[in-house]
C-alpha cells in the first residue's frame, strides 16, 4: 500500500471501479476553448507557475528540502488574519458578512492560506483533540496499527502510518518525511469502530470530541465554501450544493492528524514535503509549535501559530473550479530539534462524480478558460498513478500534487483527454 503525504485519493479501488460506471453518465462535457484562448491560457498558466519553477530540477529540488529562507526583520510576511466574529450564515448581518466575504476572498486570491479566529469551534474542544493526538501517537506501534487491520487493502486514507522512522526503515527518499499520521476517509460508523478498537475503554472521550470535531469542520467549511462563492460573484451555494448538508452520520469526512517527533537532523529534512493540497478546501489546526510554511511568491513564509485561530487554505479543486481565481497554497512542514508538534487537517472534497468546471461568470476575454472541465474521481486517479510512477523512477518533482494536476488539467495538455477517458480498470487495480 501506497501512501502520498498530500491528503490524496481516499477511494478505495473497488470504489473507484464502480464509479467508473457511473462515469459514463456524465461523460458529455465539452471543452470548448478555441485555439487562441488555449495558448493564452497556457502562456497564463506556465505564468502562475513562477512559485512553483518544475522546470528545475535544482530548485524543485529546494522546495522540498531547503531550510527556511529568513525574512529580512523589516521585510516579515504574514498570511491574513481574519476575524469570523460578524459573520452570519444567515445574511442577518449583511456589513459584517459582506467585510468577512472580501477579505476571505482577497486572502484566497493573494495568498491561498489565511487564518481565522472567532470561528465558533470552543477552544477546548481543539485542545482535547490535541491532547488525544499526543495520546495515540505515544501508544505502543501495534496498537497503532490496530487503526489499518480492518482497512487492509485500501488506498492512501484509512490508515496509521509512520514514514520509515519509526521502524528504522530505509527512509524513504521521496518524502523524506519526519512525521506519523493517521488519515481517515470514512463514514462515522467506520470512524467509530476504529477509535473503540484502539481506545478501547478509554474510546467515549475520543468518539465525543471527533464527533464534535466533523461536525463543526462541516458546518465551517460549508459556510467558507459559499463566502468563497460570493466573492466570486457565483450564486453562494456554487461550490456548497455539491456537499449536502446531510446529517454527520451519512457523510465521508476526510480528515488526517499529523504529528512531528523532535528532530536532531534538521538539514535536509523536512516533516512534510512541499505541496498543495487536491482538496477544495483544507481547514487546519496546528497547535503552538510553529513548522508550517506557505510559498509566496518564490520565498517560504512561516505561518506562526496565532491563539485561537485555525488555518484555512485553497486545494487545487478550488483552484480549478474559480478558473485560477483563487490560488491553491503551496505549503509545507519544517522540523523542530526539541519540540513534538501535532496538528489536525479537515480536507474538504466533493464527491468523485462531480465535474469540475469553471463557470462561464469566470471567463471572459481577459481571463479565458485555463483548464479543462474533469471528473473530481480521474483527478484522484492520476494523482495515484503519477504518484506511484514518479516513486518508481525516483522523480521526485512528480511529488507535487500541483505539478501533476497542471499537467492533468491544463487546457492544451495534449496527454490527456480531461474528463472524456476515464482511467481503465487495469490501472486502478494498481493501486
Ligand atoms: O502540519 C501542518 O501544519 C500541515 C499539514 C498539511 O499540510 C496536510 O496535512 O496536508
Ligand atoms: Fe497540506
Amino acid at each position: 500500500m501506497y501512501h502520498s503525504p498530500y491528503g490524496d485519493g481516499g477511494e478505495t479501488p473497488v470504489e473507484l471501479r464502480e464509479l467508473q460506471a457511473m462515469m459514463s453518465a456524465v461523460a458529455d462535457v465539452t471543452v470548448g476553448a478555441d485555439a487562441t484562448a488555449t495558448a493564452t491560457a497556457r502562456s497564463l498558466k506556465l505564468g502562475g507557475l513562477k512559485t512553483l519553477p518544475i522546470e528545475d530540477d535544482e530548485t524543485a529540488e529546494n522546495i522540498c528540502h531547503a531550510s527556511p529562507q529568513e525574512a529580512e526583520d523589516e521585510d516579515i510576511l504574514h498570511i491574513p488574519v481574519i476575524d469570523f466574529a460578524g459573520f452570519s450564515a444567515d445574511g442577518r448581518d449583511a456589513v459584517g458578512r459582506r467585510r468577512i466575504v472580501t477579505q476571505i476572498t482577497e486572502a484566497s486570491k493573494a495568498w491561498g492560506m489565511f487564518n481565522i479566529v472567532n470561528h465558533g469551534i470552543p477552544q477546548r474542544l481543539l485542545n482535547e483533540l490535541h491532547k488525544q493526538a499526543h495520546e495515540f501517537f505515544a501508544l505502543p506501534l501495534d496498537i497503532k496499527e490496530k487503526v489499518n487491520l480492518h482497512y487492509e487493502g485500501l488506498s492512501a486514507s484509512n490508515n496509521y502510518q509512520n514514514h520509515g522512522f519509526l521502524r528504522k526503515l530505509q527512509p524513504d527518499p521521496l518524502h523524506n518525511s519526519w512525521r506519523e499520521d493517521l488519515a481517515y476517509f470514512s463514514t462515522w460508523d467506520k470512524t467509530k469502530t476504529m477509535i473503540e478498537r484502539v481506545w478501547m475503554d478509554r474510546s467515549t472521550s475520543v468518539v465525543e470530541s471527533l464527533h464534535m470535531y466533523l461536525k463543526s469542520m462541516d458546518e465551517l467549511s460549508m459556510n467558507l465554501l459559499e463566502i468563497l462563492a460570493e466573492g466570486l460573484g457565483l450564486e453562494s451555494n456554487f461550490f456548497s450544493q455539491h456537499l449536502s448538508r446531510q446529517d454527520i452520520d451519512d457523510k465521508r469526512y476526510y480528515w488526517r492528524v499529523n504529528f512531528y517527533p523532535p528532530c536532531q537532523h534538521t538539514e535536509g529534512t523536512v516533516g512534510m514535503a512541499a505541496h498543495s493540497d487536491p482538496s477544495l478546501l483544507t481547514v487546519l489546526s496546528q497547535d503552538e509549535v510553529s513548522g508550517l510554511q506557505v510559498m509566496k511568491g518564490d520565498r517560504w513564509v512561516d505561518v506562526l501559530p496565532v491563539p485561537g485561530a485555525l488555518v484555512v487554505n485553497v486545494g487545487d479543486l478550488l483552484e480549478a473550479w474559480s478558473n485560477g481565481t483563487l490560488h491553491s497554497a503551496v505549503h509545507r512542514v519544517v522540523v523542530s530539534k526539541s519540540e513534538e508538534r501535532v496538528s489536525w487537517a479537515f480536507l474538504v472534497s466533493p464527491p468523485p462524480s462531480v465535474v469540475v468546471q469553471a463557470p462561464e461568470q469566470l471567463i471572459d476575454e481577459g481571463h479565458p478558460r485555463l483548464y479543462k472541465p474533469f471528473l473530481h474521481v480521474d483527478l484522484r486517479i492520476v494523482l495515484q498513478e503519477e504518484i506511484i510512477a514518479a516513486r518508481e523512477s525516483g522523480d521526485t518533482r512528480k511529488l507535487l500534487p500541483k505539478v501533476i494536476f497542471y499537467d492533468f488539467a491544463q487546457l492544451n495538455n495534449p496527454g490527456r483527454d480531461g474528463i472524456i477517458q476515464p482511467s481503465k480498470t487495469g490501472e486502478i487495480n494498481r493501486m
